[in-house]
């Protein structure tokens, strides 16, 4: 028996959860996946969303006066089940709190003329990319986890390869609709409550329901022309990455390091027209796992161009959910797995957080990293240093944004528009007697240091102090007294805290 496992059941649970995973859960995501599919394809012909829209709202307002009329004696969330949620974790106060259901799961309207679509915060990346896709639109950042929602990129954050020209999630968003702790619906934009607009990203719902969104859409190209570019050697990724990221004919950039010296970085642009000879829709399930086939390509060593269909490109990551899949299933990637099973996959996120046991979920605290740190982009190669030195976790994704300089929570430090980047820590770390609650503090405490940021999904071991450091909360703590929101919400760092969290 390995060591790290207290008993056998313990050790087939884990070593042999590929089967669990394989006879039921990929069956069960598959139904729910055509389920969802049916459902939104009929609502969507029927164009009945927009049109039960107001009354759904009603119903949140109901349900928020109702609160109020029990004597507000205790916070409100979202009745959304933790399991559900894209996070390892589930929150602890979905059991104690009012849960309000924000039941709102549509996307709204489509307007052409003025390039913004209005949905409902329960729309997901999924169904955004399927639908707008084909209409020849898109959103300039689409998250590329399938079941990432509207209302918890937003209230979240959220990035993709194209963030380095528009910025997370929020950037691209031109209005949010909630409702308020006193039942009433408002409506903030930049220049309308322009203080509740630029606080209710990074707030996690403890401003207000969101009811809807409008966001910025762009028109969409049938392929990403994208090029594979490995590169050899620290100094040069981080010099090469950032070249490449400041770039903006570059319409998405990413990166995969798969070791200290040895990277891809990978740029694309949109277009219509592809060589025949180099389409690869790596979406299809029988292709390779995407960070495999990359992985191909920096072992030829050799830059190569291919054409990517759109919705592929975007939901890249999504048929191995980053690499975090092989871990559950060691030979997904095996050729005759996907050409058997490969359109099964991947086992819904949430329907795993559901099923794991708690030895799953102990090993996962103690001996695996789900991080995603954001860092001014100057110090990419001390951050991956240290990162290295700490946990030393491979491989590590790469994503460049910018970072306006905006009111709220989220800034750059040095007061003026700046590039950052996300470094994405996900897998079991390789250092020694490696102890998840210090190692991470100390990364946590060199990107305060540094001026950068963790994602709120991810577990923080910080202080309610050192969170307050991290995040400005000059302007959300305004808002919160103005808006009477400390009766009704916990402050953020009470629904992230590890004492929040399960
Ligand atoms: C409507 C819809 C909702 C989805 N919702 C989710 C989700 O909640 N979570 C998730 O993980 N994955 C979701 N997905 C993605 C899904 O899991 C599969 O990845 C996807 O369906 C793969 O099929 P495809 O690429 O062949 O579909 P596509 O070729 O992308 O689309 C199939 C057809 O559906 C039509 N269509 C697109 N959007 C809509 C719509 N809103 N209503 C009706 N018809 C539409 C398009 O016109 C297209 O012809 C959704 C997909 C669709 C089409
Ligand atoms: N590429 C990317 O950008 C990725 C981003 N992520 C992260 O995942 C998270 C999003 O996951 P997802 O499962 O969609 O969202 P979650 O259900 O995890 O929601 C995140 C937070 O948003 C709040 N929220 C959601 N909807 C509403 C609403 N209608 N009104 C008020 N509050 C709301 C939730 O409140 P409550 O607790 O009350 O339910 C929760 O606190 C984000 O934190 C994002 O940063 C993860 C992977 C990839
Ligand atoms: C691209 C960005 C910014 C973040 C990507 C993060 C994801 C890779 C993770 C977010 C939640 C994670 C979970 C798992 C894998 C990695 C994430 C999707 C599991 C599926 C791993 C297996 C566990 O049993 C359940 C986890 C649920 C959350």
């Amino acid at each position: 028996m390995d060591k790290g496992y207290d008993t056998l059941t313990e050790y087939i649970l884990i070593k042999y959860r590929w089967a669990f995973v394989c006879v039921f859960l990929l069956p069960i995501s598959l139904f729910y996946d055509l389920w969802f599919y049916f459902r939104n394809w009929i609502v969507f012909k029927f164009t009945s969303a927009p049109k039960q829209h107001d009354k759904k709202v009603k119903y949140v307002q109901k349900q928020i006066r109702e609160w109020g009329d029990h004597g507000k004696n205790n916070y409100m969330c979202t009745a959304r089940p933790g399991w559900q949620t894209v996070c390892f974790r589930l929150p602890k106060y979905k059991n104690t709190f009012t849960k309000i259901e924000v039941n709102l799961v549509d996307i709204l309207e489509v307007d052409v003329k003025n390039k913004v679509v209005r949905v409902e915060p329960l729309v997901s990346m999924g169904q955004l990319s399927a639908t707008l896709n084909p209409l020849g639109w898109t959103i300039p950042v689409l998250p590329e986890i399938d079941d990432l929602t509207v209302g918890g990129l937003v209230m979240g954050t959220g990035i993709e390869s194209s963030s380095h020209k528009f910025g997370l999630f929020q950037h691209i968003c031109v209005s949010y609709e909630l409702v308020l702790s006193d039942e009433s619906l408002v409506k903030c934009t930049k220049e309308d409550n322009s203080d509740l607009f630029y606080s209710v990203p990074w707030s996690y719902g403890t401003l207000g329901m969101l009811t809807a969104v409008e966001i910025m859409m762009v028109p969409a190209k049938k392929y990403v022309k994208i090029t594979y570019l490995p590169v050899i050697g620290e100094e040069n990724i981080a010099k090469q990455f950032t070249a490449v990221s400041t770039d903006k004919n570059n319409e998405f950039v990413e990166a995969i390091a798969y070791s200290e010296y040895e990277a891809v970085i990978m740029t694309g642009v949109q277009t219509d027209n592809a060589e025949s000879d180099k389409i690869n829709a790596i979406g299809k399930w029988y292709k390779p796992w995407f960070f495999m086939h990359v992985m191909q390509i920096l072992k030829i060593n050799s830059t190569v161009t291919e054409y990517i269909p759109l919705r592929d490109y975007y939901h890249r990551h999504t048929r191995s959910i980053f690499w975090e899949l092989q871990d559950i299933i060691p030979f997904g990637n095996n050729k005759f797995f996907r050409l058997l099973l490969g359109w099964l996959t991947p086992p819904k996120i949430s329907l795993l957080k559901l099923t794991q046991t708690d030895a799953i979920k102990k090993l996962y605290s103690n001996n695996h990293v789900l991080q995603d740190m954001l860092v001014p982009i100057a110090i990419l190669k001390n951050s991956l240093n240290i990162f290295r030195e700490t946990c030393n976790v491979y491989p590590v994704w790469l994503c460049p944004f910018i970072l306006p300089y905006n009111p709220g929570m989220v800034y750059p430090k040095s007061r003026k528009e700046t590039l950052y980047v996300d470094i994405g820590l996900y897998g079991v770390p390789k250092v020694k007697n490696f102890r998840a609650f210090e190692d991470m503090k100390k990364i946590e405490k060199y990107v305060t240091k540094v001026n950068g940021f963790q994602m709120l999904y991810a577990d923080t071991n910080m202080t309610k102090e050192e969170f307050r450091k991290m995040f400005d909360h000059t302007l959300y703590d305004k808002v919160r007294r103005k808006f009477k929101c400390e009766e009704a919400f916990p402050e953020v760092y009470d629904k992230v805290s590890r004492a929040a969290r399960l």
